[in-house]
Formats: structure tokens, sequence, C-alpha cells
């Protein structure tokens, strides 16, 4: 049997050094693995419809069907972009630790204070919501792209900034100078974690991967994506959760936003960790009780689900 761990990437930059990151872990820990990566949406057939199997993430289902077909035994993905159900026949293998999960505000030019009718650029819901509720006057625009066409947005436009995930800029060392961190904002549902999927039969990939998890991480983001998974129900509405250990004790935020900012219920709870079961969910709960119902309705109709 060959036994050469064949991890599944997209071919962006950041993608890329994740990829290569499980691949030192794995060789680290005695395995052998070598990198495909898996350009476009070019294969996307298997014998069944992907809706049949559960794929439904625009970034992870062209690695989804390339497991199924049997080109790459596992696959590497920003856990954040990653739809909280799995696809049928895989399943997570490990959660590996937490970089910086915090929002930044990339600077045009020298970071100083904003202007009271700034421009600031961000394709996340979550991003723009959470931005309009705390500055109202402002003009969020849309900004798509993987980090490196972002920045280059950045420099060609003439917005005040941008907003970007610390963990993305940090590991492909792309962090400038002129940013400020907004810890104000609650960063996306496992935002900084990198999971690694494996198929559910392959118990030979699954044991390896075992090595690799990481078991704070995996609490703290198991809750957050039970937090995202009650509340929205297969919808990308804004939503903002982050857990974090300190000891004993687990410090849980998530906020639900309505897309212009105007409305929010946010929640935080700080309890020891072994009372955490299902915090996700009863925060979720929570904040359905407490007026998050109206706005995930309200959500629902406007982003048409
Ligand atoms: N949605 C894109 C995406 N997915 C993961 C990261 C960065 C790494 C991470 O947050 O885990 C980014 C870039 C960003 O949000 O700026």
């Amino acid at each position: 049997m060959n036994n050469v761990i064949r991890i599944g990437t997209r071919d962006s930059e950041l993608a890329l050094w994740q990829a290569n990151h499980v691949k030192d872990l794995l060789e680290k820990n005695g395995f052998e693995a070598i990198i495909i990566p898996v350009k476009s949406d070019g294969d996307l057939i298997l014998d069944k419809p992907l809706h049949e199997l559960g794929i439904t993430g625009v970034f992870t289902k062209t690695l989804d069907v390339a497991m199924l077909n049997g080109t790459v035994d596992i696959a590497v993905h920003s856990m954040k972009d990653v739809p909280t159900k799995l696809p049928q026949g895989i399943v997570k293998a490990a959660v590996l630790e937490r970089a910086n999960n915090r929002d930044l505000l990339l600077h045009k030019d020298t970071p100083k204070e904003l202007d009271k009718n700034a421009t600031i650029a961000t394709g996340s819901l979550r991003r723009k919501a959470q931005w309009l509720n705390k500055y109202p006057k402002h003009n969020v625009v849309d900004l798509r792209g993987n980090v490196n066409t972002r920045l280059e947005k950045l420099k060609n436009n003439d917005w005040d900034g941008a907003v970007f995930a610390a963990a993305g800029l940090e590991r492909i060392n792309l962090k400038p100078k002129n940013h400020t961190v907004l810890d104000w904002m609650i960063p996306a549902p496992a935002q900084g974690a990198m999971l690694v999927v494996a198929l559910e039969k392959d118990n030979f990939c699954r044991e390896a991967l075992k090595k690799l998890n990481h078991y704070e991480t995996d609490i703290c983001t198991t809750i957050e994506r039970e937090f995202l998974s009650t509340l929205e129900g297969g919808c990308t509405a804004p939503i903002g959760a982050i857990a974090e250990i300190d000891i004993d004790y687990l410090t849980f935020t998530g906020g639900l936003f309505s897309l212009d900012g105007k409305q929010k219920v946010t929640i935080e709870k700080r309890i020891l960790i072994e009372h955490c079961d299902d915090l996700g969910v009863i925060c979720a709960k929570e904040i359905l009780s407490k007026g998050g119902e109206e706005i995930m309705k309200k959500l629902k109709k406007e982003l048409s689900l």
C-alpha cells in the first residue's frame, strides 16, 4: 500500500501556505505527504448531484469532489470558509491551533482618525454590518477576491481602508504596518483556525491527523460553529462568534446583525469549561429570543433564502 498522504488545496498563496503547513506537521509526525493543488471547478462530476451529497460551500466544493473522486486523500481549509454541515462521507479529521483570530483595518495611508464619511471596503456581510453599526455615516463598498487580489485593489482605489483577517495576512507575511486591530469587531466563527478533512472511511489518514488536532481550538471552534448553525439554518448571515479559553474558563462572545447594521443582538458568557457542552446552541437560542428571531426573518427575506 502506498502511504503517501495526498493533500488537496486550492491554489491561492494563502491556501498553499496552509497546505504546506499541514505537510510539515505530518512529516514531523513521521508521515509522508505531497501537495496537490486543485485548480478550478472544472471536474465537479460525481455519480450523484452535488446537492444530494450535501456539497454546498463555494470555497470547498472542488476539494470535496476531489476527495470523493479519490484524486486527493485530505483537504486543508480555512475553517471559517467551511459550511457547518460537512458533505456525506467527509469528516473533520483535525483542527489546527488557532492563529490570530482578529479582523484588521488596513489603511490606505498611515493610520489616522477616519473621516466622518469615510469609505471602507469589505465583501463580508458580517464586517459590513458591524462597521455600519459602529460608523453609521460611513460608506461601505464591496471588495472580493483572495487576499492578494484584495490588497491590490486597495492599492488601486481611493478607499480609506479595507478589512482583512489578521491570520491570512500574517501567514503569507503581508501584514502591513499601517493597520489597526479591530478588537471591537466580533470575528467570523472559526476565524484563524484551519480544518483538515478526510474521508470517513479512511482510517489511515484519520489516525495520522489525530496527532495534529489542537484540543482547545477544537473546543472553541465547535462552540462557535454550533452557535452559527443554530442561528443561520443555511444562509450566510452577518454572524460573529469567538470563544477563548483562559485556564479553566471559556469566554464566548457572539452577535447577530441586520445587514444595514442598525439592529444587533449580542451575547457574552464566561463559564467553566466543564460546563460548556451545548454552549453555542444555548447562546444562539438566547440571541433568537432576545430579538434575533426577527433579524433572522428579515435577513432570510433580504438574502432571498
Ligand atoms: N473569506 C476569505 C478568507 N478565508 C480565510 C481567510 C483568512 C484566514 C482565516 O481567517 O482563518 C480569509 C481572508 C479574509 O477574511 O480576509
